[in-house]
């Protein structure tokens, strides 16, 4: 639908302002134009809309080179929505929409017909700007009058829509709808859209393709995936950023980092000290929040937290939605919910085995509760029903963590622990074989993200030496305490 090729050109014939840019829009595709302030975004547009001349180079739409159209021809096959709205004369909102489908009127007298009066109705209607259609354009706020300017364009009924910050002066609400609009006017109806944001996240969310602009030069073109490229993005704008999938939908977010936080980060460190543990719960309130990943009951996934807790319930706990009564038992006990993960065990919380680990290796704190009445036998694969016993095991690393250092800290505890089942001879009950673990264990790792970093966890490594000593040991003991407990307490019901 559009192409353009070896495009250069800009305000002053000897100091070009875009240099030799060429790509391609195929029909019924968005493509999104990034850069920094100055990098020549808006003078590309207004090149690709004919308002500027190319000094050279080639921009064609239909197939055909964009000087060779006439005015009217043009702005039946290209609709454009500029950056800055100067209305110097005073329409109201019908009468601005109704502008854009001048290149659809013929002849010396007046031409409207059915189908441009559907079109400025619609347009309107999309938009959500009916109800002001006999408004004075003058009298609305930014976000309206940019959307009665975005309606004139899409009246227009143009296959090929240029925007130049469409999302400008709207609320988020606003940028869905209008984002959502266009989207649907390509997938559905063929629109070609070319659009200039300044918010790379928004690009990256409704745009098939993307081009990143440096100093006039195409720095990257192609899928928001390859384009939103973490040194890229920071090389280009010259900001500190970091790039994260978005929760739902496969498409890469952009995240600015604030500048360093104050030193007093530096020196946050957990100690075996800032756990209490008693009957009820075990808890660590730790002053900085800290990045964890876990399997518990209460804001499982990932996350930062300042207060971790282990909670008892009894042997014979049941409830449709545990993880609604912990969030109202958290709520009683005072735990800020937001900041707040939690698990929960039928064990002693008093048999808590807490241990500091390092120096030696990465400098962590282990401490694993253990109820073993529930041991199974994962390779088994029995039908069984699921009765108390827990292993609940927290992992608190002093130290900054990749993505992948967590997964594999993850596994390398989830290995010590079976081998921790192993050496002191667990048994799955059912089977007869050695026990794994138990059918309701939950894990969690979690990190200060400041001192040393670990790129990896896997058991080559100091963390996850660390890691795999630390939860063995912790693991081994605390089903040591578990067993005398029950030898102490034998013949009541125990885990
Ligand atoms: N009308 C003009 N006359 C002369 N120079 C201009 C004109 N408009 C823009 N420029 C210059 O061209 C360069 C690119 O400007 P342009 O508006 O294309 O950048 P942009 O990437 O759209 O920036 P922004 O993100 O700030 O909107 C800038 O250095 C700017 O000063």
């Amino acid at each position: 639908m559009l192409k353009v090729s070896g495009l250069t050109g800009g305000y002053d014939i000897g100091n070009p302002v875009v240099r030799s840019v060429s790509f391609e829009v195929e029909a019924g595709t968005m493509l999104g134009i990034l850069g920094p302030n100055g990098s020549g975004k808006s003078t590309l547009l207004k090149m690709l809309s004919g308002l500027l001349p190319a000094a050279s180079g080639t921009v064609e739409v239909g197939g055909r080179n964009i000087g060779d159209y006439s005015r009217k021809a043009f702005a039946r096959q290209v609709a454009v929505l500029p950056q800055l709205q100067a209305d110097t004369f005073s329409h109201t909102v019908y009468e601005t929409v109704s502008l854009g489908r001048y290149p659809h009127q013929s002849g010396l007298f007046s031409s409207w017909t059915g189908a441009d009066e559907r079109a400025v109705e619609s347009a309107m209607d999309r938009m959500g700007i009916s109800k002001y259609r006999n408004t004075q354009i003058e009298f609305m706020s930014g976000g309206e009058r940019q959307r009665a300017f975005v309606a004139q364009a899409l009246a227009q009924e143009a296959p090929l829509l240029l925007l130049d910050e469409p999302t400008n002066h709207l609320d988020i609400a606003h940028q869905q709808q209008l984002l959502d609009t266009v989207r649907q006017q390509a997938t559905e109806n063929g629109l070609t859209v070319v659009s200039v944001f300044h918010d790379i996240n928004l690009a990256s969310l409704y745009c098939d393709r993307l081009l990143l602009l440096d100093e006039g030069e195409v720095a990257a073109i192609g899928t928001p995936g390859e384009v939103i490229d973490e040194r890229k993005i920071s090389d280009v704008y010259k900001a500190r950023v970091k790039k994260g999938m978005h929760p739902e939908i496969p498409k890469p977010q952009i995240t600015l980092l604030p500048g360093e936080e104050p030193s007093v980060r530096e020196k946050s460190v957990i100690r075996k000290g800032d756990f209490s543990v008693s009957g009820k719960y075990v808890h660590l309130d730790s002053r900085y929040p800290l990045k964890a990943v876990s399997s518990a009951v209460f804001q499982a996934g990932s996350g930062w937290f300042r207060h971790f807790i282990n909670r008892h319930v009894d042997a014979g706990y049941r409830s449709d939605d545990a993880g609604a009564e912990m969030r109202s038992w958290l709520q009683r006990n005072g735990f800020p919910l937001s900041q707040s993960v939690a698990m929960m065990t039928a064990a002693m919380t008093e048999d808590a085995v807490i241990r500091e680990y390092g120096p030696k290796e990465a400098p962590i704190v282990v401490c694993v509760t253990a109820g073993v009445g529930n041991a199974v036998d994962a390779s088994a694969g029995a039908d069984r029903g699921v009765h108390a016993g827990t292993i609940n095991t927290w992992i608190i690393v002093n130290g900054h963590l990749t993505e992948e250092a967590l997964i594999q800290g993850m596994v390398t505890a989830t290995e010590a622990k079976a081998k921790a089942m192993q050496t002191e001879q667990v048994l799955d009950p059912l089977t007869g074989t050695i026990a794994t673990g138990t059918s309701t264990d939950s894990l969690l790792i979690a990190a200060t993200q400041t001192g040393d970093r670990h790129p990896y966890g896997g058991t080559v490594t100091t963390l996850g030496k660390a890691i795999g000593r630390g939860v063995f040991e912790c693991t081994a003991e605390a089903v040591r305490r578990y067993r005398d407990r029950k030898k102490v307490f034998e013949g009541e019901e125990e885990e």
